[in-house]
């Protein structure tokens, strides 16, 4: 992928644009590779482990775009957060083809509005930051995140405008961030135009994405994710005895991803997803609903609270789990309660290899028995791995 901002300097967010791609992902495999060895099964080795990458394109991916606004209401500049604030940087090449219209028609928005950029260091402006889902048949989600509730009919009044000459945003929201810190967003979400959510296709469920729900950064890549997921979950089934239900539990679910695809791929099974966003477990319930998959259900809590909880009723633990936490990974507590629970297998999605190898590390019962390297962050160093872990 070519970049102007990369080659003149003006944005280092893609740290490793200029290795090719093979040299990246060989190097990128090795240090997971590496970093996991000591938990791999008893008589496992790399070669029978590690199948291949799970890819996707290197350009034009990004499903969110976060642009921090600069500027002045009559010139704003859209700049990624902690980039250079001079360089505008709608025509991002990791932005799908419509996203740069799309943010255009906000700069328009802004000075027709007279919306003032966020001034970090004087504290005072407006308008923080612009950000957008897309989905890959080229709609958009956009919300507005601003200081205060100030500027809100201006944006009311000039907002069909937008709307009129891009078709493609189907809903738009502001959302209220009233603090100084350098979280992208605040909690409070005020819905502008349209019902606040985007079906976004992903694999072979379509999941249903609100203001403040996760959404993996790269559809095409988690679609395969997702399957890989499922697949491993369907073999470790398959030759069961067909009358039973076997439980399956999907922690850290977000819009059901995982859930939805393994209620697809193994009709019989009880599936539970759970996730502390209720807009994420509304938007799971959305996408069970439009799939019509009836045996998957999703609840809004803590993870590791409501399993340790519903491992000490009746049912006891379920006969898989799938967990994919945030980057600090599952931590001592539900790491320990897996390690004691009993669960025969278990399907770990990580977004950080370090966080995956410490919480492998307190459950030295569960091994790899496969693995795939995910590059769901293209020309960076982040990473991505999927893992089938089995009681040894
Ligand atoms: C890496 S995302 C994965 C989401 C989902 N599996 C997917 O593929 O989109 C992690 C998710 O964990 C959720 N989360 C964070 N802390 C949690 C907790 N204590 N209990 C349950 N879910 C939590 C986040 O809201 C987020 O949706």
């Amino acid at each position: 992928m070519r970049c102007p901002h990369f080659e003149t300097g003006a944005c280092r967010s893609c740290t490793l644009l200029d290795l090719p791609r093979p040299r990246r992902l060989a190097e990128a495999r090795d240090r997971v590779e590496q970093l996991l060895a000591p938990h791999l099964a008893p008589g496992a080795s790399p070669g029978t482990v590690w199948g291949p990458p799970i890819l996707g394109a290197e350009a034009r991916f990004r499903a969110r775009g976060k642009m921090a606004v600069g500027g002045t209401a009559q010139e704003p500049v859209l700049t990624l957060p902690g980039q250079s604030a001079g360089t505008d940087l709608c025509d991002c090449p990791l932005y799908p083809d419509g996203v740069e219209e799309v943010l255009e028609g906000v700069k328009a928005l802004i000075r027709r509005a007279q919306v003032p950029p966020y001034d970090v260091a004087r504290r005072r402006g407006e308008i923080k930051n612009v950000l957008v889902t897309t989905a890959p048949d080229g709609q958009h989600l956009l919300r507005l995140v601003l200081r205060s509730e100030a500027v809100l009919p201006r944006l009311r009044e000039h907002l069909p405008a937008l709307l009129a000459a891009h078709p493609s945003v189907l809903a738009v929201t502001a959302n209220l961030h009233p603090a100084h810190t350098t979280a992208v967003e605040g909690a409070e979400e005020i819905p502008l135009a349209g019902a606040a959510v985007i079906p976004v296709r992903t694999g072979d469920v379509t999941l249903f994405a609100r203001p403040q729900s996760f959404l993996q950064t790269h559809t095409e890549v988690a679609g395969q994710l997702y399957r890989q997921g499922a697949e491993w979950v369907r073999g470790i089934l398959a030759g069961g005895d067909p009358a039973t239900s076997p439980r399956i539990w999907d922690l850290y679910c977000g819009l059901g991803g995982f859930a939805l695809h393994i209620a697809r791929a193994v009709p019989a099974a009880q599936v539970t997803g759970v996730e502390v966003s209720a807009q994420a477990v509304e938007g799971a319930r959305e996408g069970a609903a439009a799939a019509g998959l009836e045996g998957v259900r999703f609840l809004a809590a803590d993870a590791t609270a409501w399993a340790e909880q519903e491992a000490a009723g009746p049912d006891g633990p379920p006969r898989i789990a799938v967990v994919n936490p945030p980057r600090r990974g599952l931590g001592e507590r539900l790491a320990g309660w897996l390690e004691r629970s009993g669960v025969e297998h278990v399907v770990y999605s990580s977004c950080h290899p370090a966080t995956l190898a410490a919480d492998l590390a307190a459950m030295p019962s569960l091994r790899i028995t496969a693995g795939r390297f995910v590059d769901m962050f293209p020309h960076t160093r982040h990473a991505e791995v999927i893992v089938r872990l089995r009681r040894t």
